[in-house]
């Protein structure tokens, strides 16, 4: 799967550069996304990221993602981030695990969004 992504500066860290932390959530979020096109509903129960370069706000990266393995209900998958020059910046593995939808209504799902 690729997307395209900016970050802007909800995400800063260090000025001018996205907070890791944001990145991490990105990364996560693409996981979630290419499982969710597979059919799987699974949740992330390790995620590695590693920063290979400062990722820049306001500048568009090319986000891949595809499933590595899959052993029973662990699914083993792994995602890069790449400059338009096609540098490599940022690079993601993570363990998801395969989840009945009862899972998901732990959280209380069908609850009103809270006001801000
Ligand atoms: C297609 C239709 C989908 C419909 C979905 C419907 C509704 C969904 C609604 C909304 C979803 C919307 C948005 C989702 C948004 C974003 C998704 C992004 C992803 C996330 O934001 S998601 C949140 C963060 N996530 C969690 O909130 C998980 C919390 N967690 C747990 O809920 C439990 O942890 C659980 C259930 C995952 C497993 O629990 P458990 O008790 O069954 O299993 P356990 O933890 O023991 O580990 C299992 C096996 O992994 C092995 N293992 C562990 N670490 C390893 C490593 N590093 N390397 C190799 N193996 C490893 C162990 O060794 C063991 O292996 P073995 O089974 O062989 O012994």
């Amino acid at each position: 799967m690729r997307a395209r992504h900016v970050f802007d500066e909800r995400h800063v860290g260090a000025p001018g550069i996205a907070h890791g932390g944001a990145v991490a959530t990105v990364l996560d979020d693409l996981f979630g996304f290419l499982l969710y096109l597979i059919g799987e509903p699974a949740v992330t129960r390790h995620l590695e990221v590693g920063y290979r370069s400062p990722v820049l706000l306001g500048t568009p990266y090319l986000l891949e993602a595809g499933v590595q393995r899959r052993e029973g209900r662990k699914l083993f998958v792994r995602a890069q981030g790449t400059d338009e020059g096609g540098a490599a910046v940022v690079e993601a593995s993570a363990l998801f695990l395969v989840v009945g939808l009862e899972h998901f209504a732990r959280g209380g799902g069908d609850a009103a969004p809270v006001a801000p």
